[in-house]
């Protein structure tokens, strides 16, 4: 026979038809269904791992089988299925008690199927809830990302006080002191003092943060949140450790997003009633055969050569008003039934040519009645509108299997049609390959096996390679792999012709059995292969579609929880340890900030009573001692000798002078004096800072020697004494001695009254007319020449006598009388005593600034630390629940259990 040639087999469709079901009617219930037929090229592998990146990525992570152990040997009688098993092939009619079961138990598998779209449905929902709470969180309290560089700093140091916003960057490297460094006065212009740092800085500057870090484990447990970090020639973990804390949360934000999308992705997935199924295969495998067998209709056109070019797609004809007719999609177009400029519209009978001629279009929509009944029919089986997606060979290089790949995302099944005479090709092993990591499940079809004689070494070598391309097609070989002839399956007429506007060509069954006996039990064989193929499709298509369908849902809903979980208990410890740790710094931070603000006050007041005091002090003692000094210049002759009378005005300058340098001294003395007491003033201040401030307190370095650095000889230039020739008379001496002297002659006594008027007034004339009136002129011109001479040297004796007693005295009291003039001892005790307060003013306020700052950061601390605490509570809260909700929904859809047959004792099929 020649099973291969076109036409073959027409005329046996009467016969073929008179089987038991072949004439049942054609369905006209059951939503609507429709079958694609394609085109591909040898690009499908690639492009099928594209896509299978691009979707959950889970495919190979189903629950894993274990295929090796249930590898059968090859020859022995296949393993069971670990679905619904072998069934006896049956005929069934529709109407007939089987039939009824099989809707029964199709309408049991329906609802089986919904409840668990809506649970995953409910998940997701679930899910997406909790993603987006997750989300919003790792706003405020960015999310501790499991890391596992550096293991071997894994003891993150609690003893070191974290700042309040810690969290926000722990991954970059921050001071580890809470406490800035203390601020520098700006302001400490004057001399006396220089800015120490101190060694606690130096250490601050060098301090780093230490990554929090969770078990190699757990960050390996993560798959859907697992970071994609692929920069230079980083690893991954160091990358973790190199960003800073924000940018992971900002990755973890972008991870959270695209999970949300691609729940919405499989939500509309699992919700979507159609599945389609991809025939795919070697170039010239009987594609268009098998499809046509299924179709139990010569659609296709089918041909020795390869022919299929063109991506068609079949839909039924109830979709397009009960037309059977062909839409050729053009170039480029988004096909739009309702706009026919989008299309040609070709009769049935041009398929041929349109699929063999192709140029001009993209793709062809061909609608067809189906005429199978319900319960026969794979595309309209009452369950779910399935579309057969016959895609042309995989060698078969044009551009337009770009519109092939485009939609592969929707396809739930692959049917793959080998030739039983070439086996796999390389192209073919490929997408296999490819496949079978996405799908898991690849239904193979071993097409020809009519033409082979060894047909058990042909199973062998067969399943032999279906076990190195895909374990778990084979480890359910008995429902996924069948060895058919489809060119021996008889075509049923469509209603209105014996050919119903197919192609006609090739074949329309297997040998003719009513010719030969022995082929007709050849061709029932074949007829009952296939027949099993098509209840093992149809139970794979509808059973598996939950798997191809809810499975990704499943699995991943599995994954994200699973991501979310870990994640959650890992910033749940952490918000645990965080609260711990800011908990513990408040009940320091308290009574320190109590202490501080009590020890602010009561210093301040001690350092002013201080600084009154010590001025007061200074003041008085300056005031008293240049009082006295000055009250005692004239004391002594201050150490310059009397040079004789010739000098007397040398000595005058130089009294003066000695006076003057006395006081001074006496200034200099006060003012070290003060400085004394400053020093003191200042050591009291520091003690003061030291005891409330520690560490904290910058001491300044107070240089006593540069205070009153203003040279003194200013005085000097003050007091402008002159000295005049009265100076030289010390009258109030002089008067005292006209006492004593009363009794000893009017002689001295006229001398003394003439001297003294003599030396003292300008109106003597005047007197010695009235001397002259009481003596007489006669006795008076006895009297007065020994008398004036006597008395004039008397006089001029005395003072000269006296000038180094009564100079310094006279000198003293003009000095003492010009600076009280100028205030000079209020205002030298002032001056000297406001020195002191100045310097002792700068520790004071550098005291005070100290502890204002100290309070201030002591309450900036506590104010963080509580901050914190609220974070990390509600962070906790947050997590604690998280934890508790992702395992919870985890364990919902674990009960899922997509493996389980929907109901026990109720075969579908
Ligand atoms: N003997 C035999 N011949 C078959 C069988 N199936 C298909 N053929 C023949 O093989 C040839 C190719 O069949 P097609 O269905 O056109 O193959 P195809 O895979 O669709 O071809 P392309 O899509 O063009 O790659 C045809 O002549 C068929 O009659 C079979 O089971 N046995």
């Amino acid at each position: 026979m020649s099973g291969n040639q076109k036409g073959k087999g027409k005329g046996r469709r009467g016969r073929n038809r008179d089987e038991d079901s072949a004439a049942s009617p054609p369905s006209t219930s059951g939503a609507p269904g429709y079958m694609t037929v394609g085109n591909g090229s040898s690009q499908y592998a690639s492009r099928l791992q594209s896509l299978i990146d691009d979707d959950s990525g889970y495919g190979g992570s189903i629950a894993g089988d274990d295929v090796a152990s249930s590898r059968r040997q090859v020859g022995s009688p296949r393993s069971g299925p670990s679905f619904s098993g072998d069934m006896p092939l049956q005929r069934r009619s529709s109407g007939s008690p089987d039939s009824e079961h099989r809707k029964e138990a199709a309408a049991i598998h329906q609802m089986w199927y919904n409840q668990h779209r809506s649970s995953l449905n409910r998940a997701i929902s679930k899910v997406v809830e909790l993603l987006k709470t997750l989300q919003e969180t790792n706003i405020t309290w960015p999310a501790h990302y499991p890391s596992v560089q550096r293991a071997e700093r894994a003891s993150p140091d609690r003893s070191v006080p974290r700042p309040g916003i810690r969290h926000t960057s722990t991954m970059g490297p921050e001071p580890s002191s809470h406490r800035s460094r203390p601020l520098r006065r700006s302001m400490t212009t004057a001399e006396e003092y220089e800015s120490a740092e101190s060694s606690r800085d130096a250490e601050n500057k060098n301090a780093v943060d230490i990554p929090r870090l969770v078990s190699p484990q757990i960050a390996r447990e993560f798959s859907i949140l697992k970071l994609d970090l692929k920069l230079g020639g980083l690893h991954q973990t160091e990358l973790v450790h190199s960003l800073e804390k924000g940018s992971i949360a900002a990755l973890l934000d972008g991870k959270i997003s695209s999970s949300i999308k691609h729940l919405q992705l499989l939500r509309e997935r699992i919700e979507d009633t159609s599945s389609k199924v991809l025939v795919t295969g070697d170039l010239n495998a009987g594609k268009s055969t098998f499809c046509n067998a299924l179709l139990r209709r010569k659609v296709l056109p089918e041909d020795q050569q390869p022919c299929t070019s063109i991506f068609c797609e079949v839909l039924d004809a109830r979709e397009n008003a009960g037309i059977e007719e062909v839409h050729a999609v053009h170039q480029d177009e988004i096909y739009n039934r309702h706009d026919e400029s989008t299309y040609d519209v070709f009769p049935l009978s041009d398929l041929e040519q349109i699929v063999l001629d192709n140029v001009n279009y993209m793709q062809c929509k061909v609608y067809i009645k189906d005429v199978r009944s319900i319960d026969e029919s794979l595309l309209n089986n009452g369950v779910v509108d399935i579309a057969l997606i016959d895609a042309p060979g995989l060698n078969f290089d044009t551009t337009k299997t770009t519109a092939v790949f485009a939609r592969q995302e929707e396809i739930d099944v692959v049917v793959f049609v080998v030739s039983a005479a070439n086996h796999f090709t390389q192209s073919a092993k490929e997408f296999i390959h490819a496949a079978a990591a996405e799908k898991a499940y690849i239904f193979m079809v071993v097409n020809g096996y009519d033409l082979i004689r060894d047909k058990e070494r042909c199973q062998k070598m067969i399943l032999d390679q279906v076990y190195g391309l895909s374990p778990r097609t084979f480890k359910e070989s008995t429902e996924l792999v069948h060895f058919v002839s489809s060119n021996a399956i008889p075509m049923i007429s469509p209603p209105g012709g014996p050919d119903g506007g197919g192609s006609g060509s090739s074949s329309g069954g297997g040998d003719d059995p009513g010719d030969d006996p022995k082929g007709k039990g050849k061709d029932k064989e074949k007829v009952r292969d296939f027949e099993k193929l098509e209840q093992s499709l149809r139970r794979f298509v509808l059973e598996k579609r939950a798997r191809s369908k809810l499975a990704p849902a499943r699995t991943y809903l599995l994954n994200i929880l699973n991501d979310v979980n870990v994640l959650a208990t890992v910033n749940a410890e952490m918000a645990t340890s965080e609260l711990e740790r800011v908990m513990s710094e408040l009940d320091e931070i308290e009574p320190q900030l109590e202490a501080s603000r009590k020890a602010k006050a009561e210093v301040s007041e001690q350092v002013d009573q201080t600084i009154e005091e010590t001025c007061k002090d200074i003041y008085d003692h300056t005031r008293t001692t240049l009082n006295s000094v000055i009250a005692h210049a004239g004391d002594g002759n201050s150490g310059v000798p009397y040079p004789g009378l010739f000098h007397v005005f040398d000595y005058a300058e130089d009294l003066k002078e000695a006076m003057l340098s006395q006081i001074s001294d006496s200034v200099a003395a006060c003012e070290e004096y003060a400085r004394t007491k400053t020093v003191g003033g200042v050591n009291m201040i520091k003690q003061l800072g030291i005891m409330h401030l520690g560490n904290e307190y910058h001491d300044l370095n107070f240089r006593s020697d540069v205070m009153f650095r203003r040279r003194r000889d200013v005085l000097a230039k003050q007091v402008d004494v002159p000295t005049e020739i009265w100076d030289f008379v010390d009258w109030s001496t002089i008067m005292q001695r006209q006492e004593k002297m009363a009794g000893t002659g009017m002689a001295l006594t006229v001398a003394t009254a003439i001297g003294g008027r003599v030396v003292g007034g300008m109106g003597w004339m005047d007197h010695t007319l009235n001397i002259v009136k009481i003596v007489g002129n006669d006795n008076l011109r006895k009297l007065i020449i020994p008398g004036l001479v006597l008395a004039a040297v008397s006089a001029a004796a005395y003072v000269v006598q006296q000038i180094p007693h009564s100079l310094p005295h006279r000198l003293s009291e003009k000095i003492s009388a010009q600076l009280t003039a100028i205030d000079y001892v209020h205002t030298n005790s002032n001056r000297i005593s406001s020195s002191v307060r100045k310097v002792l003013r700068y520790p004071a306020d550098n005291l005070r600034v100290a502890l204002t700052r100290s309070v201030e950061q002591l309450g900036k601390r506590q104010e963080e630390t509580l901050k914190v605490r609220g974070e990390s509570e509600v962070a906790l809260k947050y997590f604690g629940n998280l934890v508790r909700e992702s395992a919870h929904q985890r364990s919902l859809v674990e009960e899922i259990d997509l493996d389980a047959h929907p109901s026990a004792g109720v075969n579908i099929a």
